[in-house]
């Protein structure tokens, strides 16, 4: 059920802004900003979801300003495995999110800003964002060279990137998202960014790296606050409305109905690796074997997120053809997953001789696959 803006619940403070008295302006034309409490990228996501769904064809644009704890957001046809370091995430705790909206992998944290646009279809222009932008830059350090590039990113000094852009289109409303850094740890974006995993084939979109700087690294007076402020002001200008910030929680379901469920759907394993376009793996590992290493290829393919064939050759004499067969055969369906293949393999193992080298050896050769993951 579509609920209208402008209607008891949600944003009813919100969208009765006065209209300039000797202004012809329809109201709905004039224009919000709002930003969020939370920086659970889960959440901001919901809401930008929420937001989109829920503006109608004479709706106001919007502009909303958010920020999240590290977390890596792909695209929504990328492949994680491909995009980013998963075991380092894993560690450090930097949350994976795949967005709505197509396009390539990058990294937040409280150091990167994001802005979303919501407009109606007709009224989308990314370019004209990226201008605002841009201008409200210049208000605050008139020196600085920003420049929008065909592929709509932000390159600061003709060279370094400073924002990258993402876009959803719907029927009746659209949305242009992009980041914008101002202070976020380059060494976490770089090494979040790069995948340890080889031998994945598959038709998923790809990233498109780039060198990146900070604003605040160019000059130090350009925090956060001071950026989002700009462009709360130049927005409002813009669209000659008050430049107002309204602060809203993504969390709170009496002003945005069923937006948890909408959160959680984002924050599950269907829709984080379950969504990633089919793909192969072809890797090869080296185990020890007798003051040497022995060979053992694996190719597994992965639909949805689950292993669709598994094929572990290892030479007979190292593991009984036996046992491989049922390795193989245990994989299929379940999740490409290190947490999985720990749970499926320990159950296996049980059922195999209690026999202490082909113990070690099925523990070394699980340990390898679960790198893989
Ligand atoms: N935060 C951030 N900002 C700008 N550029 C980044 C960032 N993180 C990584 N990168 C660089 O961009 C490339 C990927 O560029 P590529 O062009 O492939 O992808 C993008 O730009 C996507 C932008 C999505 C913006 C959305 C807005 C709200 S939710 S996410 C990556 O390899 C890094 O080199």
């Amino acid at each position: 059920m579509l609920i209208p803006f402008s209607v008891k619940n949600c944003f009813q403070l919100l969208c009765q802004q006065k209209v300039p008295t000797a202004g012809f302006r329809n109201p709905a034309t004039s224009g919000l900003i709002l930003q969020s409490i939370s920086n659970d990228v889960y959440q901001n996501l919901a809401l930008e979801d929420w937001i989109h769904d829920h503006m109608h064809v004479e709706g106001k644009p919007i502009l909303f300003l958010w920020r999240n704890s590290p977390c890596v957001v792909i695209g929504r046809h990328q492949n994680p495995w491909q995009e980013c370091n998963l075991p380092l995430m894993r560690q450090e705790r930097i949350k994976l999110a795949r967005r709505r909206s197509g396009g390539g992998t990058v990294y937040h944290d409280m150091g990167n800003i994001n802005l979303t646009f919501f407009t109606t279809k007709t009224k989308y222009d990314r370019m004209e964002n990226l201008k605002l932008i841009v201008r409200a830059l210049k208000t605050i350090q008139p020196h600085l060279d920003v420049q929008p590039t065909k592929k709509f990113d932000l390159l600061l000094d003709g060279q370094f990137k400073i924002s990258g852009t993402a876009s959803k289109i719907g029927r009746i409303a659209a949305y242009h998202h992009c980041t914008l850094l101002c202070s976020t740890d380059r060494a976490a974006l770089s090494s979040s960014l790069k995948s340890p995993y080889w031998g994945i084939k598959s038709n998923a979109t790809p990233s498109i790296p780039s060198v990146v700087k900070n604003l605040q690294e160019k000059d130090p007076t350009l925090t956060c606050e001071v950026l989002m402020d700009a462009i709360a002001t130049e927005y409002a200008a813009y669209h000659q409305i008050d430049n107002h910030v309204n602060l809203i929680n993504p969390a709170d379901e009496t002003q945005f109905p069923r937006i948890n469920s909408t959160a959680k759907e984002l924050q599950s394993w269907e829709w984080i690796y379950g969504r990633t376009p089919k793909f192969s793996v072809h890797t090869t590992f080296h185990v020890p074997y007798e003051q040497a290493h022995l060979e053992i290829q694996v190719f597994i393919d992965v639909k949805n997120g689950r292993i669709e064939t598994c094929d572990i050759k290892a030479p007979d004499h190292w593991l009984p053809l036996e046992i491989g067969n049922k390795l193989n055969s245990s994989f299929i369906g379940s999740k490409f997953c290190p947490i999985e293949t720990t749970l499926l393999t320990n159950i296996l193992l049980r059922t195999c001789p209690d026999d202490q080298h082909l113990t070690s050896k099925w523990n070394i050769l699980c340990e390898k696959i679960r790198g893989i993951m």
